[in-house]
C-alpha cells in the first residue's frame, strides 16, 4: 500500500441529534483518485467538509497530509485545493481577476493565471464578468481555482456538476494528468456511477452516512463484469456488501 494522505477514522457527525455520518473509516493513497459515491443526502459533502476542517466531527478523527482536520485546518486549506458545494465568486470580476484574488489570498505572487484558464477550457474570457458565465463555465472556473496554487491534494465535491459530456471528458483527462504528471492525490465525490467508474482507482460507497463498501475499481470491474452498475446501485441504496 502507498503512503496514505487522507484518512478518516470512525468519523461521526450529528446535526441536531441526528447522526448523518456514522463511524466512517477510509483512506486515500498518494497519487491516486478516490471516488466517493453516494446518493443525494448520503453524507458525501459532510465528510469532505469534516476532512477540510470546515465542520467539526462529533466523534472520530480525520487527517489530510498528516495534519489533523480540526487542529490544523488552516494548514490543510493552504495545501489542498477544494471545491465544496456551489462555488462562490466575485461576480462583477473576470475569471482571471477571481483567480488573481484567490492567489493573493493564498499569499502566492507572480503566477500567470492564463495557463490554468486554458487547462480548464476557459481561454479568452478576458474581462467578461463571472456573472455572465454559464453553469459549466462557473464549474470550470471553480476547478481552476482549486488547482491554480498547485496543491498536493484535491478534494472535490461533485466536480463535474453542470458540465456537458465534452466538459466531463475534458475534466476527466485533466484530473488524470494532475495525478500522473504532477503527483496530486484526488478525492472526489459524485452521485454519477459512470463518472466514478471511469476515473477512480478506488471507490468508497456511502449510504445513509455509513461506508457500505471500499474497493479497488479494477477489482470491482473484474468481480462484476456485466452487472457493476446494478451492484453499485444496490450499495448506494444501502443494500450492504454482498460482493
Ligand atoms: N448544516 C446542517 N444541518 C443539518 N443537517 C445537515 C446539515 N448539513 C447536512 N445535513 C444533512 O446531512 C445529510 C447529508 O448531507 P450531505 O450534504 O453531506 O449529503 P450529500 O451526499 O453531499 O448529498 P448531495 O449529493 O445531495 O449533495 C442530509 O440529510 C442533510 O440534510
Amino acid at each position: 500500500m502507498g503512503q496514505i494522505v487522507i484518512s478518516a477514522n470512525n468519523l461521526t457527525k450529528t446535526f441536531s441529534g441526528k447522526e448523518v455520518i456514522r463511524n466512517c473509516t477510509f483512506s486515500v493513497e498518494r497519487g491516486s483518485i478516490y471516488g466517493f459515491l453516494g446518493r443525494n443526502g448520503a453524507g458525501k459533502t459532510t465528510v469532505l467538509k469534516l476532512l477540510l476542517g470546515l465542520l467539526k466531527p462529533s466523534a472520530g478523527t480525520a487527517s489530510v497530509l498528516g495534519l489533523d482536520s480540526v487542529r490544523d485546518n488552516e494548514a490543510i486549506l493552504r495545501r489542498t485545493g477544494s471545491l465544496i458545494e456551489t462555488p462562490i465568486f466575485y461576480e462583477h470580476l473576470s475569471a482571471a481577476d477571481n483567480l488573481r484574488l484567490h492567489l493573493a489570498y493564498m499569499g502566492i505572487e507572480d503566477t500567470d493565471v492564463e495557463p490554468t484558464l486554458c487547462r480548464v477550457g476557459l481561454p479568452g474570457t478576458r474581462s467578461q464578468p463571472v456573472s455572465t458565465f454559464s453553469l459549466g463555465m462557473r464549474q470550470r472556473l471553480a476547478i481552476a481555482r482549486a488547482i491554480i496554487h498547485r496543491p498536493e491534494v484535491l478534494i472535490l465535491d461533485e466536480p463535474v456538476n453542470g458540465l456537458d459530456p465534452v466538459g466531463m471528458k475534458e475534466m476527466r483527462i485533466l484530473f488524470r494528468r494532475l495525478v500522473q504528471e504532477e503527483g496530486m492525490t484526488i478525492l472526489m465525490s459524485s452521485h454519477i456511477l459512470s463518472e466514478i467508474e471511469q476515473i477512480a482507482d478506488h471507490v468508497g460507497v456511502i449510504a445513509s452516512g455509513i461506508i457500505a463498501r471500499e474497493a479497488e475499481m479494477a477489482g470491482l470491474c473484474k468481480q462484476h463484469p456485466s452487472d457493476l452498475e446494478d451492484y453499485l446501485i444496490s450499495l448506494i441504496q444501502g443494500g450492504g456488501d454482498h460482493a
